[in-house]
């Protein structure tokens, strides 16, 4: 609870307000059955119409009181719990995006969101319930009780039977309901992320024909949410009616043990009409509380899953970074015996003992086959991951020593899966360097090979890029994250595999112009293709997360069998697509 009060704290006021002003409610539920009985006993009786128009003043003041009383406190108690929720949504979102890499990996896209959206939902509509309630009913409850005991000692005994029965009931239902919500949760999860990686990835599920495998997949998780809804929900359902039942086979007792007692004449019928609404208030407040019970344990599921967020620890921050003052000033890059494995404490490393120096301005290649560690190390640099073993170092300083906001702002990283957003393509760009003008997004993209397409668009920089850059080819899409990342003028750049949709001609351009561009920045150049590194300064040669060879191209061909494998057979098939 202790985490929550910042989200209470600054609407105390909204919390304390709704329930108090409920209070109305109640002492008008109290009244208004004691002064219809005494109209219908003294007014009715005595057919003494100014004392039925006095007291019925009364109680339509008490009506309006009780109006005025209810719009207040539904009106705090929404207020409260909106922004409670709201301000918890932002804090959650802000954990989310100081997430590490790893943390990430631990959690589902679909279910991040489900927490976000959904979870964070029926912890508001169960404050906003409890907030109208907790007051209301409990105040019924007993004021009901009270009345009812005042007017027949001996009717009020029949409740003595049926409210612990109804105890155990609500008891019961409470038990069996929180594991179905919880496990209805999970499939909300699920759904969630299987819409997302549907949409997402539509075009690659059209390309494949593979619409109807994912409307059957989506068939198979919307079936099991229904019928994980439908779990859940019978409890609800059978809620309302038990109530229901206890409350009729209650009134039913009184009006027939009343009813004797009015023969007998023991009691006036007033009283027994005023008694019958009793019973009914207090088992209503019962039933409005098993209702409460019965959302705070669906949003107790919820709890826990928010609190499963806010509860990660983040592996990856700089509180205790040596020198957080620290800037890249010149961007060289040392590697000194680092392993690194992405499975803690499992044998298989990912990167093993990895040694290696880049001097500032030179351009480093990197290459390997397919899931030999390349991505995993470039990743390093900019601490996207942590080294396990060994010490990455920039100008000297190990990566861990930097504020990481200095050392990930110096380093520009254009992945392998390449990301545009909604927006033009000159915000795009800007998100290199929000202050750039337009001659330095121009100068950049031409650097990138970009400007001309771009101009070739109507509306040139202005064009609105569709969700993700889905409206530009794929090597445009790469030309346009190269542009972006240079205008961050980094001291570090890394390229992971990130011209592989350019063509040859194209890509030799946007590397000769690194040369007058990029000549102070240490470049990382990872790639497929021999011809993208075979200039670099120093090539690395990665092999199942080992350093295999190093040098540069002449050296390599020379030195290292793996490097000429992947030469020859890289000119066999040039020469076989030429033949
Ligand atoms: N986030 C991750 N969680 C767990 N294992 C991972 C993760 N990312 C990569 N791996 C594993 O680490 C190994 C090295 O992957 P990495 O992406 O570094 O290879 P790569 O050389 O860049 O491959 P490619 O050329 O295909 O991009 C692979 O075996 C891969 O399965």
């Amino acid at each position: 609870m202790k985490r929550y009060w910042r989200y209470i704290k600054p609407y105390l006021s909204a919390f304390i307000l709704a329930p108090l002003l409920m209070l109305t409610e109640v002492f008008g539920e109290i009244l208004l059955p004691k002064l219809t009985s005494m109209i219908i006993n003294n007014g009715v009786a005595d057919r003494d119409v100014g004392y039925i128009m006095r007291v019925g003043g009364v109680m339509i003041f008490i009506a309006v009181i009780m109006a005025a009383g209810g719009i207040g406190g539904s009106y705090f108690s929404s207020k409260a719990s909106i922004c409670f929720s709201t301000d918890l949504r932002k804090d959650i979102f802000h954990k989310v995006q100081q997430f590490s890499f790893k943390n990430i990996d631990d959690f589902s896209t679909g279910s991040l969101v489900t927490r976000l959206t959904n979870d964070i939902q029926q912890i508001q509509n169960v404050i906003m319930l409890s907030l109208r309630l907790m007051f209301r009913a409990p105040g019924m409850l007993v004021g009901g009780l009270i009345m009812a005991y005042l007017m027949n000692r001996q009717l009020v005994l029949i409740l003595l039977v049926v409210i612990p029965l109804l105890l155990l009931a609500i008891f019961v239902i409470l038990k069996a309901a929180f594991p179905r919500f919880e496990a209805m949760q999970k499939k909300i999860d699920r759904l969630n992320s299987g819409v997302q990686e549907a949409l997402t990835n539509v075009r690659v599920i059209k390309s494949f024909v593979r619409e109807d495998y994912e409307a059957e997949k989506f068939k198979k998780t919307n079936r099991e949410l229904k019928e994980g809804s439908l779990e859940a929900m019978k409890i609800v359902i059978a809620t309302m009616p038990v109530m229901m039942l206890a409350m009729n086979i209650t009134t039913i007792a009184v009006v027939w043990y009343g009813g004797n007692l009015i023969i007998a004449g023991k009691m006036p019928v007033g009283d027994l009409t005023a008694f019958t609404i009793y019973i009914i208030q207090i088992l209503m407040s019962l039933m409005l509380l098993s209702m409460v019970f019965l959302q705070a344990s669906r949003a107790m599921a919820s709890l826990k899953r928010v609190n499963e967020i806010l509860d990660t620890e983040i592996d990856l921050t700089d509180d205790h970074s040596a020198n957080k003052s620290a800037m890249v000033t010149k961007g060289k890059v040392e590697f000194r015996d680092v392993s690194f494995q992405y499975a803690k404490g499992t044998e298989e490393m990912v990167l093993k003992k990895i040694n290696f120096t880049a001097e500032q301005g030179e351009t480093i290649g990197i290459i390997g086959s397919t899931g030999s560690g390349k991505t995993s190390l470039v990743q390093l640099i900019p601490r996207l991951y942590d080294a396990d073993q060994g010490q990455v170092l920039v100008d000297g300083i190990d990566v861990k020593d930097y504020s990481i906001k200095n050392l990930r702002e110096s380093v520009a990283m254009v992945l392998q899966q390449n990301v545009l957003f909604s927006g033009t393509i000159a915000e795009n760009l800007r998100w290199g360097d929000e202050n750039a003008t337009m001659e330095d997004l121009i100068a950049m993209a031409e650097s990138a090979q970009a400007h001309g397409f771009v101009s070739s668009f109507t509306d040139g920089y202005d064009t609105d890029l569709g969700h993700g850059g889905s409206n530009v080819s794929g090597g445009q899409k790469q030309r346009l994250c190269i542009a972006r990342a240079l205008l961050k003028r980094p001291k570090i750049l890394i390229l992971d595999d990130s011209t592989s949709a350019v063509d040859t001609a194209t890509e030799t351009k946007i590397r000769e112009c690194f040369q007058t561009t990029l000549k102070d920045t240490t470049k990382f150049i990872i790639a497929q293709r021999i011809s993208s590194v075979e200039n670099a300064d120093k090539i690395i040669v990665l092999d199942e997360g080992e350093i295999v060879g190093m040098g540069s191209h002449e050296e390599l061909m020379q030195s290292c069998e793996a490097y000429q494998e992947i030469y020859y057979s890289q000119r066999d098939r040039k020469e076989e697509v030429g033949a």
